[in-house]
């Protein structure tokens, strides 16, 4: 082939996700590139490390340039854990809910899908605004909870009562006992901050594609529980319409509402957030379209390529934004589940997967950095020499 991209004058831009639970997206860049000069010793390579909103989305900000703020705040469970917001001179905070509440922070990776609550992330979003943010960049996703948000509303200083006057207990089972809401202690700060949900999915609140069916099992939910959590959201979508006026139930079946349990729809009514697609949103906050335009050929990827990932995932998203630039993608994984037709169809023209050099999925796993390095110094060979 003829293209600029098989010349050493290429450059190559590197922007792929984490390999989640291997390596993170940093990683992945630096053994990207160790691999591809390998081959093309001398070659031209930048990297913008990217995310979707999901776990993950903090540390990309930091890769590009963010200041990393600590936080105690309340873990999914109630034990305190330590979280960390990304903070720009400018005022725009990148904030990540699954940092607060998200599934890594389980104690002992003990699943609690009925009481896990969000009310970590409302303290972590209190904290951007201390820290004097103006424009928050909100990644949910990755999420150990289905509480629609009412935890992160909470520590923002909304009240949600039972029939006896007390506050409900955390987690989204007990919102079936919601009898009021009421968002007016809310931080005023809050009206005056731009808050952008950058989601991972677009998915609305309840029913057949909501929070509790589709990601309530990857969060240890029973068929029963979920049944108990679609019910007791879509009772608090109720609630919070009589409180807050109809828009409330337009909100709970918009795209991104059903988002990390729910907490995208308690953003759209609490926090008038804006949802976008969080990749989207990540590829703006990370300085993607001017790293692009000094590119001629760019590689992506993600641990799992697979069929979520042709539903917004990140690799999907930079692959959109690469082919319409006219330049040729090709992606890294540790696994690979679509067929060439669907990697085509997303604009990838190849995929290098880390299983296709190790067979066993733990070494895979365990010396993802080294074969890493060796799939790239293959696809430099393929394409880029
Ligand atoms: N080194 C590796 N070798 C083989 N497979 C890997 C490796 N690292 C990660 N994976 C696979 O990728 C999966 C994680 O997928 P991925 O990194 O795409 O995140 P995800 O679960 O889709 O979440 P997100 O939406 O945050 O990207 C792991 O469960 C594992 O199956
Ligand atoms: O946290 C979750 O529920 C999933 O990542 C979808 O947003």
């Amino acid at each position: 082939m003829a293209d600029a991209s098989r010349t050493s004058t290429a450059h190559v831009l590197i922007a792929a996700d984490k390999f989640k639970g291997s390596l993170t997206a940093a990683e992945v860049a630096g053994h990207v590139t160790a691999g591809l000069r390998r081959a093309v010793p001398g070659l031209t390579v930048s990297a913008v490390p990217v995310a979707d909103g999901g776990d993950g989305t903090t540390q990309a900000a930091v890769a590009a340039g963010f200041a990393p703020q600590r936080v105690q705040v309340t873990g999914p469970t109630g034990v305190p854990v330590t979280a960390t917001f990304a903070l720009r001179g400018d005022g725009t905070a990148v904030v990540e809910m699954a940092e607060a509440s998200g599934l890594q922070h389980l104690p002992k990776g003990v699943f609690a899908p009925l009481t896990a609550t969000t009310y970590g992330t409302g303290e972590l979003l209190r904290a951007a605004l201390d820290a004097g943010a103006t424009s928050i960049v909100f990644g949910v996703g990755g999420s150990a909870t289905t509480d629609g948000g009412a935890g992160m509303l909470a520590a923002l200083g909304a009240r949600f009562l039972d029939a006896d006057g007390e506050p409900v207990a955390p987690g989204g089972g007990p919102l079936r006992d919601l009898a009021t809401a009421d968002l007016s202690g809310l931080d005023p700060r809050l009206a005056k901050t731009e808050i952008v949900l950058a989601s991972d999915v677009d998915n609305p609140l309840t029913g057949p594609k909501g929070a509790p069916a589709v990601y309530g099992p990857q969060k240890g939910a029973s068929e029963e529980d979920v049944a108990t959590l679609d019910a007791a959201l879509a009772h608090y979508a109720e609630v919070l319409a009589r409180a807050v006026g109809p828009e409330a139930a337009e909100h709970a079946l918009a795209p991104g509402a059903g988002a990390a349990g729910g907490i995208g729809f308690g953003a759209l009514v609490g926090l008038d957030a804006v949802f976008r697609p969080g990749i989207d949103v990540m590829l703006d906050v990370l300085g993607f379209a001017p790293a692009l335009a000094q590119a001629t050929f760019v590689i992506t990827g993600e641990g799992s390529l697979d069929a979520q990932t042709l539903h917004g995932k990140a690799p999907a998203g930079v692959a959109a934004a690469a082919r319409a630039a006219g330049l040729d993608v090709v992606a890294v994984c540790g696994r690979l589940q679509l067929p060439q037709e669907a990697l085509a169809a997303a604009g990838i023209r190849r995929a290098y997967a880390l299983t296709d050099l190790e067979p066993d999925p733990a070494r895979c796993m365990a010396e993802a950095g080294p074969l890493l390095e060796r799939a790239a110094e293959r696809l430099a060979r393929d394409f880029l020499v």
